[in-house]
């Protein structure tokens, strides 16, 4: 294997939030929150449960939600029907200590997640239970609902946040991850947010596990108007049957770029990815050029991920492909460039051709027990 250079995190790793729209940094210099207004605290989190269990990213909003309410009222709001539901609001209602109630909204309607319908749900249960903040997670969940919703309650959400200083008070980045923003949230109505699952994970359940549940109630559906025009209908869920992790969640991530030249040497990173356990991602120029589907892309349009190990093969390091892995906790860098950007943010760098690099890992590696 050729030379290994080690190359230090450059300052993009190490990036210190940028206030822009607060003069000062939130700890020291802004004004504290009035106790009466921490009293009034009430999040409902969104959240989209898979096989009657809450999802992962789903969780870490829950986490988050704990962060801004600290008076564990945390409420988790579910729609589907059935068995499923059941199990995941059950699930719900012991997953966290700040969780106090579980919401169902039990309706044919709501078994797929549609935007409008979802939106229009978010709207009719603020409108009951008037609560201080509404938070859901930054993925394609997240991002189709909260914005529709936000807009049916008049509030202009604060999206992708990483960061809660203080109730209104949030950290996101900015510049395609270039920069970190300090922002205030001075609106009226609910405080309606997107936060980034990567940067709240759930507590470990066997020390933070409830042994009581939460109650659960239902949403009373019956003057629910989901609209009168529908705007969209499902159609079919189409997914990769896949025995390796969620690129969302995994702790190990394996990407290819634009380097792999070709489909069928993808194949050769799948090898490796079962070898480790690891899910596998793609740059952006690794799925236009249609060597893999477009739901592995990370990246600022793709999905952003920061597993404990990313090895990026054949990637150049584009600005936008960081904004989606700098946060990964190590970084192994292969590219036969020296010069590659990509090696500024790795902490091991190896100047090699990956199709040596690759066979050699495969053979080496202990197979996963
Ligand atoms: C608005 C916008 C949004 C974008 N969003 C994203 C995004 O979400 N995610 C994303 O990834 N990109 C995104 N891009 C694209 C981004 O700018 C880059 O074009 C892309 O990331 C480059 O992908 P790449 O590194 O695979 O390809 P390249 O930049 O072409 O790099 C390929 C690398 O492979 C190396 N290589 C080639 N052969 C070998 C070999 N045999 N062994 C080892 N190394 C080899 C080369 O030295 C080179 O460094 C976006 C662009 C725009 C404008």
């Amino acid at each position: 294997m050729a030379a290994v250079a080690m190359l230090k995190r450059c300052l993009l790793r190490n990036r210190r939030p940028f206030s822009a729209l607060s003069p000062s940094p939130p700890s020291s210099a802004s004004p504290p929150i009035r106790g009466s207004l921490s009293r009034f605290v009430s999040t409902l989190v969104l959240a989209e449960h898979e096989g009657g269990l809450v999802k992962q990213s789903s969780l870490s909003a829950i986490a988050a939600a704990a962060v801004v309410n600290k008076e564990k009222s945390v409420t988790v709001l579910l729609g589907g029907s059935g068995l499923a539901l059941r199990k995941a609001a059950s699930h719900a209602a012991s997953c966290h200590p700040s969780v106090s109630q579980v919401l169902v909204a039990d309706a044919d309607i709501l078994v797929h997640p549609l935007a409008e319908t979802w939106a229009e749900l978010v709207n009719f249960v603020q409108h009951q239970g008037n609560y201080s903040h509404i938070i859901t997670t930054s993925n394609s969940f997240g991002k189709n609902v909260l914005p529709r919703a936000a807009a049916l309650l008049d509030v202009s959400p604060v999206t992708d946040v990483v960061e809660i200083a203080e109730p209104h008070l949030f950290i996101r980045p900015i510049y395609a991850g270039n920069a970190l923003c300090t922002v205030r949230y001075a609106g009226k109505g609910p405080c309606m947010m997107t936060i980034r699952s990567t940067s709240f994970t759930l507590p470990s359940c066997s020390t933070e596990t409830k042994s009581v549940e939460a109650p659960i109630s239902q949403v009373d559906l019956s003057t629910f108007d989901e609209g009168s025009v529908p705007k969209s209908r499902w159609l079919k869920l189409v997914s990769q049957e896949s025995e390796r992790p969620d690129l969302g969640n995994a702790r190990v991530v394996v990407t290819g770029g634009r380097g792999l030249k070709s489909a069928e040497n993808f194949k050769l990173l799948e090898k490796l990815a079962e070898k480790l356990g690891a899910a596998v991602g793609a740059t952006r120029a690794a799925v236009d050029a249609g060597f893999v589907p477009n739901d592995l892309q990370v990246g600022q349009t793709g999905k952003i991920v920061a597993p404990e190990l990313y090895m990026a093969f054949g990637v150049s390091g584009a600005i936008q492909h960081l904004a989606g892995m700098r946060d990964s906790k190590v970084i192994v860098a292969i590219n036969k460039d020296a010069d590659a950007p990509i090696f500024q943010v790795a902490d091991y760098g190896l100047v090699a051709d990956l199709f040596e690099v690759i066979p050699e890992l495969i053979e080496k590696l202990p197979d996963k027990k």
